[in-house]
């Protein structure tokens, strides 16, 4: 992808006075008393945010939350003002719509410096189908266009994709270059030796990650699920642990790119298992090679987290996709709680430690150790489809530097 124009490069001469329509991704996790339980996407917002407010711009913020289908009030983004107005230190006004009349309104008084936030875009079917007609209606709210949800750069929708035809400049925020920074930048020219660490459930939602990776790094370490289809392509005793049959054949070919491409290839040497899916289950530590018959893996054991680690002391440049365990289960967390201690460490003698989205940044938030990694991605599927080397729709639409 061509490098894209920045908001950095607007100056208070462009922005003063402007209506600036800013697409966030404000989707956080909100409990049955609609409390945010993680505001980290918000707190991420802020630093666009700020830098229209100080260059006197008119603020007009979009974001989704959820999935809705039609106007669902659960779904409000309402919950999100008084975080969102502590955290940029204003009164944030909110819109019960995100088009028409009354917002047309409420935008003409947004004094300069002020903040709009509009209600969920996605009460709008148009919004995901990027209606070309809703895309131009959001438009005509703004004079510019600012794009920071990396979260949701992967959708080609109105609010994300659409809008950016009709204003110009559109821009990537503070947020969204931070993330392509890392995410492309990192990777695309690391500093050597480069490894990926990916887990997660399922080889066959990690194919294309592996694959792209395959062609980038020195060392790849596997854990989590998908590590019982290599074990079983490879003729070991399985247990009843997690196999997608259908990937065997491309385990084993994975297995053989990897040596192909002088990738050094690490799979754990011993497992814990677990007689059922369960916090409260039995469990042992067993060789990977032998999981007896009813038993299950759930998680890498020491003497893989011992050479794993060993391994990663030898890195200049690691990135992170997927838990080593269910690491949901307390007894089952701390092959990825080791992974997430030694990329802390590892981050403290210099060297570049990038979480890839989804449940390694939970894994890595639950330990307490999210600020000593140097790039949590705020982005799940879209920092996958990036690894994977998929251009991303809202990206593409952005104005080239
Ligand atoms: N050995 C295992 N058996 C079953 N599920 C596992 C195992 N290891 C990890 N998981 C599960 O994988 C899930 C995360 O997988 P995935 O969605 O692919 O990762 P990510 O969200 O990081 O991309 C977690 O819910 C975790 O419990
Ligand atoms: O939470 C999001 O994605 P993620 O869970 O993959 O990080 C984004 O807000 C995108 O949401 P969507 O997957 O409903 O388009």
């Amino acid at each position: 992808m061509a490098t894209k124009k920045s908001v950095s490069s607007l100056t208070e001469g462009d922005l003063k006075g402007k209506r600036v329509f800013v697409r966030v991704d404000l989707n956080v996790p909100l409990d049955d008393s609609f409390k945010i339980t993680d505001d980290t996407r918000i707190r991420a917002a802020v630093p666009t945010i700020k830098y229209l407010m100080s260059s006197g711009a008119r603020v007009i913020l979009s974001s989704h939350l959820g999935r809705p289908k039609g106007v669902t009030p659960k779904f409000s983004l309402k919950p999100l003002v008084p975080r969102l107005s502590e955290l940029l230190g204003i009164e944030v006004k909110m819109a019960d719509d995100c088009v028409g009349p009354e917002v047309e309104k409420l935008v003409a008084e947004i004094p300069e410096g002020g903040v709009l936030l509009l209600e969920n875009v996605r009460f709008y079917k148009e919004e995901e189908k990027n209606d070309p007609e809703f895309a131009k209606k959001l438009a005509s709210l703004a004079d510019l266009y600012v794009n920071d949800a990396f979260g949701t750069a992967h959708r080609a929708h109105a609010s994300t994709e659409g809008v950016a035809k009709h204003l110009k400049p559109a821009v990537a925020g503070f947020l969204m270059q931070k993330e392509l920074d890392y995410l492309v930048g990192a990777i695309s020219n690391p500093k050597k030796p480069f490894a990926a660490i990916v887990g997660g459930s399922k080889v066959s939602s990690k194919i294309g990650v592996i694959e792209s990776l395959l062609e980038k790094v020195d060392i790849l370490v596997l854990g989590g699920g998908m590590i019982f289809t290599f074990y079983k392509a490879q003729g070991y005793a399985v247990g009843s642990s997690l196999v997608e049959e259908d990937k065997l054949d491309l385990a084993t070919t994975l297995l053989e790119k990897a040596k192909s491409k002088g990738v050094s290839l690490l799979l754990p040497s011993d497992v814990v298992i677990a007689d059922k899916f369960a916090a409260d289950a039995n469990s042992k530590i067993v060789p990977a090679s032998c999981i007896p018959d009813g038993w299950m893996g759930l998680d890498i054991g020491p003497d893989s987290i011992k050479s794993f680690s060993e391994t990663l002391d030898t890195t200049k440049t690691v990135i992170w996709n997927g838990p080593m365990g269910v690491f949901e289960f307390d007894k089952f967390a701390v092959g990825t709680e080791a992974i997430a201690k030694k990329l802390a460490e590892l981050s403290g003698k210099g060297v570049t430690t990038i979480i890839g989205g989804g449940d390694s940044v939970a894994a890595v938030e639950k330990v307490g150790l999210a600020d000593k990694m140097s790039h949590i991605s705020t982005g799940g599927g879209a920092s996958l489809e990036l690894l994977e080397g998929k251009p991303l729709p809202g990206v593409l639409a952005l104005n080239d530097a």
